[in-house]
């Protein structure tokens, strides 16, 4: 019997997913292997950095109250009585008109307080002895580089659920994270439905399509960062779905499924839910495309029922998968970050459900502005190669003039925002 829908709010039924806490697992993971991982645990200073004063230049550690009388007539003479390389200590005390001959790096030897530059000393010797002279003075911390300038021992320095880039591994190799705790990644199963499916290498035959989905959301599932249980693809029969779907879901942390939502007479992802006993969150969402995502929960597992159609699947998992995975990679702004940009030219559509415009954002005179990447039908594959984005264009509307300034969901970045409707 065909049963007629109750669209809800994008924003309702993104919270009603949200409302499952499901928490994120620390695993402890060697640096080598932590780079664009997640932090699941806020990274703290173990130590001050540097954690000695030290020379950032070549040249002559000094005392800068020695110093305060040289000027162009009247240069200042000092002894060199040492000379040290970064990782080398002076055991030598410096006292009046004493200098030590200083590599960049090295710890600052017991009693002095400036350095004075290679470029700006004269150097000689005076009966076989190392000298320097200098015609300007220096204060007190000239040219030195404190221990802490960098951070402070307790300083808590990168919030937890920040992807690792190459400036977060310096930091936990400078603070002895040998093992580095990190957001377990979620196992995130995959089945694509449908009796049309073809596998990339099969040729093509009427009425048979290649399985696109499974590859466009296995890569959407690694972008966010879960590791994709792939279990095949489905025939469009009850017996063996329901089979399907039911020993799958153990196995993983959150299940995906893409075509049979509709109200197709072969889509059977309704009824499996229902003779599983999963509570349906909702099935059908005011938006366009995806506007058939279902998602349901099971023994605590949440279950997406994401569309076939290529595009609505896209988005529904853009807009409602990646978020939970997110919260379970310990992130405080899970979903898409949200900014705004210059439409760049005329979207005449009738928009009567909230669109998302798979778009391409781009920054031209310091502004950023965009443009749909290809036709806008939740059918099209192409229009996502060039998406960076999804301009979201509200409902209730007859369309966009070119200059309007619109709302726009960043697809490629890491910053996130809190709650984007
Ligand atoms: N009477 C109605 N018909 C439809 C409605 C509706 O409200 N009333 N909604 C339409 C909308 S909107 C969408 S979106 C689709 C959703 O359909 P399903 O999610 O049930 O998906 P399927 O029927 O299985 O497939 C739809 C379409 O996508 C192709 N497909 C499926 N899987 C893949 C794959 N893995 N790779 C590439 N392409 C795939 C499939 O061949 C179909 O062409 O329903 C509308 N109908
Ligand atoms: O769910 Mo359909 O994708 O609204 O286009
Ligand atoms: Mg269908």
């Amino acid at each position: 019997m065909f049963e007629r829908r109750q669209p809800i709010p994008i924003g309702e039924a993104v919270q009603k997913i949200m409302q499952y806490q499901l928490s994120g697992e620390t695993e402890y993971i060697n640096i080598e292997e932590s780079f664009g991982r997640f932090l699941s645990k806020d990274l703290v200073a173990t130590c001050d950095v540097p954690h000695f004063d030290r020379a950032p230049y070549d040249g002559f550690a000094v005392r800068a109250i020695d110093t305060q009388d040289a000027s162009q007539a009247n240069p200042v003479e000092f002894e060199v009585i040492d000379h040290i390389g970064a990782g080398m200590v002076s055991n030598m005390t410096v006292t009046e008109n004493q200098a030590v001959r200083i590599m960049t790096g090295a710890i600052m030897p017991e009693g002095t307080d400036a350095v004075v530059m290679f470029e700006v000393a004269k150097t000689y010797e005076k009966d076989g002895k190392p000298f320097m002279a200098i015609k300007r003075s220096f204060k007190k911390g000239d040219n030195v580089s404190f221990r802490g300038e960098d951070a402070k021992e307790g300083e808590v320095l990168v919030k937890k659920g920040t992807l690792i880039n190459p400036g977060i591994q310096a930091m936990l190799a400078t603070f002895g994270y040998k093992d580095v705790p990190a957001a377990k990644k979620p196992i995130v199963g995959l089945f694509a439905t449908g009796t049309e499916l073809l596998d990339v290498g099969d040729p093509l035959v009427p009425g048979k399509i290649r399985n696109s989905n499974s590859h466009m959301i296995a890569a959407q599932i690694e972008r966010v960062g879960g590791i994709v249980h792939y279990f095949g693809k489905l025939p469009d029969e009850f017996d063996t779905c329901f089979e399907a779907v039911k020993n799958a879901v153990n196995k993983v942390d959150l299940l995906i499924t893409t075509g049979g939502v509709s109200v197709g007479d072969f889509d059977y992802l309704p009824e499996i839910y229902e003779k599983l006993g999963a509570e349906v969150l909702f099935n059908k969402v005011a938006m366009r495309p995806g506007s058939v995502t279902t998602v349901a929960s099971h023994n605590g597992k949440l279950l997406f029922g994401l569309s076939g159609n290529p595009s609505a699947c896209y988005v529904g998992f853009e807009l409602f998968a990646r978020p939970i995975l997110r919260r379970m990679l310990f992130s405080e702004k899970p979903h898409l970050r949200k900014e705004q940009a210059i439409l760049e030219v005329d979207f005449l559509k009738a928009n009567p459900f909230t669109r998302f415009v798979r778009s391409s954002v781009f920054i031209e005179n310091g502004r950023l502005k965009v443009t749909p990447s290809g036709l806008d039908k939740s059918n099209i594959i192409m229009s996502l190669a060039g998406a960076n984005s999804l301009t979201i264009l509200p409902g209730g509307t007859r369309g966009f003039a070119a200059g309007t300034e619109v709302d726009v969901l960043l697809l490629e970045d890491q910053f996130g925002s809190e709650w984007p409707w």
